[in-house]
């Protein structure tokens, strides 16, 4: 008798479901699956995971790796609930979950700590995003002097971006030079020192940035025992999202599984949109060929989203692509209405006509939940956000979210970290300066004193009080001597370090009452986590996109209209899609018209926006709109013209409107003596 979980999928899905059970090895053979969009995937993975569940694996010995906290989160539920209720009484053993389920970086970094005393590494090392990694580039491009030349240095950001494309590509410093930053080319020689010293302050701090997660990863792996250790903790290796892997994740992968079995990859080379982050759609071409015998295809055409006419201009938009391996997807969703280009005068129309069409949507019973407005960068949303607060329409925006951008979160985060890591010089930076009289030369002196103790809490107590400071200063000390102390619990110690900051706030800011909602509202993110190391972690990888994507958000309306980036709208589903400025220079943006690969990820992002839509699209196609960087009443205005991914021989797969008008158509324990790989020396080497 055939379990009834398994009569919903179709054909396809279900072989991808079955795949490899009940054959005579006891694990599958690698398996790839070229899902299009709303195909079905996430179904298909959280299916695939609870069979396995059904025939015997152990939930401990499942590694499910996605793109997002999010989507770990959403899979891990579907699949449990689908697993309960076929096993019934067994179901028993999902009573913790799926423990090893999580980002490709977060299950990186519990690793990386469970091994850290085997390849070198501090086990309590703390994490830089981006803006800490460009700080601390800052702090070392200052320390060699290479801030004040006489010709401008590479801003810091450029010189991230360039450290971070040689250590991702593993290509040289000069070819990269060459290529993509031609114009930094006579500074090869201060970068190569720069990046030296970068890494070896990254070392001595007990920090690793981004980038470095994957390539201690995979570094770790490289040594064939430790790779073999860790592809034996797990009998399935799940991944999602494959086309947005890069390079170290493919080797990461196949080191772990060698032979492919036990392997299952899942993605979509037409919604590849992170190559701009090093990720390579070759990941999941080369994947077949990778095993001997190579892995089994399965290809999810059938799109059970979008209706005929809206799947129909998404195919035609990506079927010009100039590269392309998948088919274009079919839909029995029969649908008379073709998606709408709306012309409008300049951005306030388009806003106008999105707050009066979805209103009218509303009245029509799509609730603002099922309707969104989708955007190729953040900043695009500004007017509609005013628009939107006039006529009192609630919404929630996802992506680019300010919340963990404001200072006061960040101060809060930055102690957090601080007292996580007391030689994370960025962090310690940030902390010491919210002491009222403390100033950046006291700052350094005090993190100095620290970096070289062995004990930089005890260097930091026995640090003499700086003239006129000293009940704050002394404040301050007791606080850090408190939260590292084993007495505090957590989330608690966010209560005390919160009776600290208070002060600080009232002091610093008028609205020191709305910030204030804000730090509550993030402690209520962090008591869903059961450490200070996990939070800071899962904060610091994937920043919720908006403030509802965590629980215990109380201020929010009920019903709210979405507003996201083309970036973060992935994986999701609407009935009713807006897509603002469908026009070149937004889109493709002009950021992103350098070269080919540019232009055709930046088709992808049309693709994936258009194939969100289940019931209505509407693209809308500003005449003019208003160039950034003017002054706030500036009338600088272009001219645009219709995104070229939209030429004249796809458009009957429209219908042309003009509106308003009518319709045409860190360390506190020490590495182990002996490391048996020396990935730090390897790190410092690279430069040299
Ligand atoms: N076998 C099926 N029968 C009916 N509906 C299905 C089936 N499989 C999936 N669906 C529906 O199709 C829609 C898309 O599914 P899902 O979100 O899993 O797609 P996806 O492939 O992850 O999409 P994308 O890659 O575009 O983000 C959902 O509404 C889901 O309920």
């Amino acid at each position: 008798m055939t379990a009834a979980y398994l009569e919903r999928l179709n054909p396809e899905q279900r072989r991808a479901v079955e795949h490899g059970l009940g054959e005579a090895d006891r694990f599958p053979g690698p398996l790839l699956v070229i899902a299009g969009a709303g195909s079905g995937k996430t179904n298909t993975i959280a299916h695939r995971v609870a069979h396995l569940l059904v025939n015997g694996a152990d939930p401990e010995r499942i590694l499910l790796m996605t793109f997002s906290r999010r989507a770990a989160s959403d899979l891990t539920r579907r699949a449990e609930a689908i697993g309960r209720q076929a096993m019934g009484e067994r179901a028993g053993i999902l009573a913790a979950g799926l423990p090893w389920a999580g980002t490709f970086h977060s299950i990186g970094v519990r690793l990386l700590r469970d091994y850290a005393g085997q390849i070198g590494l501090m086990p309590d090392f703390s994490i830089h995003d981006r803006e800490d990694s460009a700080d601390l580039m800052n702090l070392t491009r200052d320390d060699l002097g290479y801030s004040r030349m006489e010709r401008r240095f590479p801003t810091k950001a450029t010189c991230l971006e360039i450290y971070s494309r040689v250590v991702n590509s593993g290509a040289a410093l000069a070819d990269v030079l060459k290529e993509a930053f031609p114009w930094c080319a006579s500074w090869e020689g201060e970068l190569r020192a720069l990046f030296a010293a970068y890494v070896e302050a990254k070392q001595a701090q007990g920090v690793l940035d981004f980038d470095d997660l994957l390539l201690y990863w995979a570094r770790m792996q490289a040594d064939p025992d430790l790779a073999a250790e860790i592809g034996g903790r797990f009998d399935h290796v799940l991944v999602d999202e494959y086309q947005d892997t890069n390079r170290l994740q493919a080797s990461i992968l196949l080191t772990m599984k060698p032979d492919g079995r036990g392997l299952t990859v899942v993605g979509d080379d037409a919604q590849s949109i992170y190559a701009f982050r090093a990720a390579t759609v070759r990941n999941i071409l080369d994947f077949p060929a990778a095993f001997d015998p190579p892995a089994e295809t399965i290809t999810l055409d059938r799109n059970y989203r979008s209706t005929r006419p809206i799947l129909d201009a998404a195919n035609a938009v990506i079927g010009l692509a100039k590269e392309r391996f998948t088919k274009n997807l079919w839909t029995d969703r029969a649908g008379t209405q073709r998606p709408e280009l709306v012309t409008v005068r300049d951005d306030v129309e388009q806003a106008r006509f999105i707050a009066t069409q979805v209103l009218e949507n509303r009245e029509a019973g799509a609730t603002l939940r099922q309707q969104a407005v989708l955007f190729r960068t953040a900043s695009h949303s500004a007017v509609l956000e005013v628009e939107l607060t006039r006529r009192r329409i609630p919404f929630v925006k996802f992506g680019g979210l300010k919340f963990l951008d404001s200072a006061h979160v960040k101060d809060v985060l930055a102690l957090l970290r601080f007292v996580q890591n007391p030689r994370d010089l960025v962090a310690g930076f940030r902390v010491m300066l919210l002491v009222p009289g403390v100033g950046p030369a006291t700052a350094r002196r005090a993190l100095a004193a620290m970096s070289m103790a062995a004990e930089p809490i005890g260097a930091l107590a026995a640090f003499p009080t700086p003239p006129r400071i000293g009940g704050e200063w002394q404040g301050f000390v007791a606080l850090l001597v408190a939260l590292r102390g084993r007495g505090t619990a957590w989330p608690a110690e966010l209560d005390i370090l919160r009776q600290w900051y208070e002060p600080i706030l009232d002091r610093q800011h008028d609205d020191a009452s709305t910030r204030l909602a804000d730090l509550l509202q993030l402690q209520g993110i962090a008591a869903g986590y059961p450490s200070r190391e996990r939070f800071l972690t899962e904060l610091t990888l994937d920043p919720p996109a908006a403030t509802s994507d965590e629980s215990g958000v109380p201020s929010l309306d009920n019903d709210y209209l979405i507003l996201s980036t083309i970036h973060s709208a992935k994986g999701r589903e609407w009935r009713s899609v807006f897509v603002l400025n469908a026009v070149d220079g937004c889109m493709p943006s002009d950021l992103g018209t350098g070269t080919t690969a540019d232009i055709e990820e930046e088709r992808r992002l049309l693709y994936v926006a258009m194939t969100r839509a289940r019931d209505s699209l509407h693209l809308i196609l500003p005449q003019r709109f208003y160039t950034h960087a003017q002054r706030a009443k500036g009338d600088r205005h272009v001219y645009a013209s219709r995104t070229r991914f939209i030429p004249r021989e796809i458009l009957d797969h429209f219908d042309y409107v003009s509106w308003p008008g009518s319709r045409h158509a860190v360390p506190t324990a020490q590495p182990a003596a002996a490391p048996r790989i020396d990935i730090a020396a390897q790190m410092r080497g690279m430069w040299r």
